[in-house]
């Protein structure tokens, strides 16, 4: 077999549930392993799982079960507490797509950041930045900062760079839900297109025909680990049975 384009082997990923982490004062003076502090949490463990070029995957799992956290991974902005992530080629990370964007730019502006980030020249971004707008359908709003602008305008003009770049992985997360009913059909066709391209996707969502549409391969997280690994309707059965019915 080809070697995979991403490979999370034995993978742990540990959370602390109170923000500051601080320890009490009680804990201060008990012989407590410090390896185990109060508050952490492992949100998965013993996660393994290898991903050949063109899979597309869907994560399924309740809320809080480690899916978004999972992306982050694969995406580099999340390190493992123990195993490792091996990622071969660039990742267009569709998660939190507006985060990157900074509010006292004018989109224009923005779009030349994030793209350039991306690798992208000023020649290639110069040449796409028309295509870019367009997408977005926000040509009015070229010179507006980017703070102005509605959520889901944020997001159209985000989703649009961060989807022309030629990253060979797309990581989806839930970010196009506030995006109206006609945009987010035309991500999908352009998340579409990516997949034929030979693109591999890693796809997050509660929406089980999106899945459906997207995915042939699911991962199924729950209680802190992969339950299931499977062909999507398989895993989207189990995940049915367990928690729907
Ligand atoms: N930076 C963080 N610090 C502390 N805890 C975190 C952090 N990020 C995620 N968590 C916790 O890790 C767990 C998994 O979160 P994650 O967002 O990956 O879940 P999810 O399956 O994507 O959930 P949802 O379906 O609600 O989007 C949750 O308990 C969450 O509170």
């Amino acid at each position: 077999m080809a070697t995979p384009v991403i490979r999370v082997d034995n993978v742990g990923i540990r959370f602390r549930r109170n923000r500051g982490g601080r320890r009490n004062f009680k804990d201060l003076f008990s012989n407590r392993d410090r390896r185990s502090r109060p508050g952490e949490f492992w949100a998965f463990r013993n996660v393994s799982f290898d991903v050949q070029a063109g899979e597309a995957i869907g994560v399924v799992g309740r809320n809080g079960q480690g899916k978004s956290t999972l992306l982050k991974l694969v995406a580099g902005v999340v390190l493992p507490d123990e195993g490792r992530v091996e990622v071969n080629g660039g990742v267009a990370p569709l998660i939190e797509i507006t985060g990157g964007f900074v509010n006292d730019l004018t989109v224009r502006d923005n779009v030349y950041l994030t793209a350039g980030l991306h690798g992208m020249t000023r020649h290639e971004i110069e040449d796409r930045f028309d295509e870019i707008i367009d997408f977005a359908e926000i040509g009015d709003f070229i010179d507006t900062p980017y703070k102005h602008l509605s959520s889901g305008m944020k997001v159209r003009i985000a989703f649009s760079v961060i989807s022309m770049l030629d990253e060979p992985i797309i990581l989806v997360d839930e970010v196009l839900a506030v995006g109206d009913r006609g945009f987010k059909e035309k991500c999908y066709r352009r998340i579409e297109e990516m997949l034929a391209g030979g693109r591999t996707l890693f796809f997050v969502s509660h929406n089980e025909k999106d899945l459906r549409r997207f995915c042939t391969r699911g991962l199924y997280l729950d209680k802190g680990k992969l339950q299931l690994d499977g062909p999507i309707a398989d895993v989207l059965d189990r995940y049915n049975a367990e928690y729907h019915r």
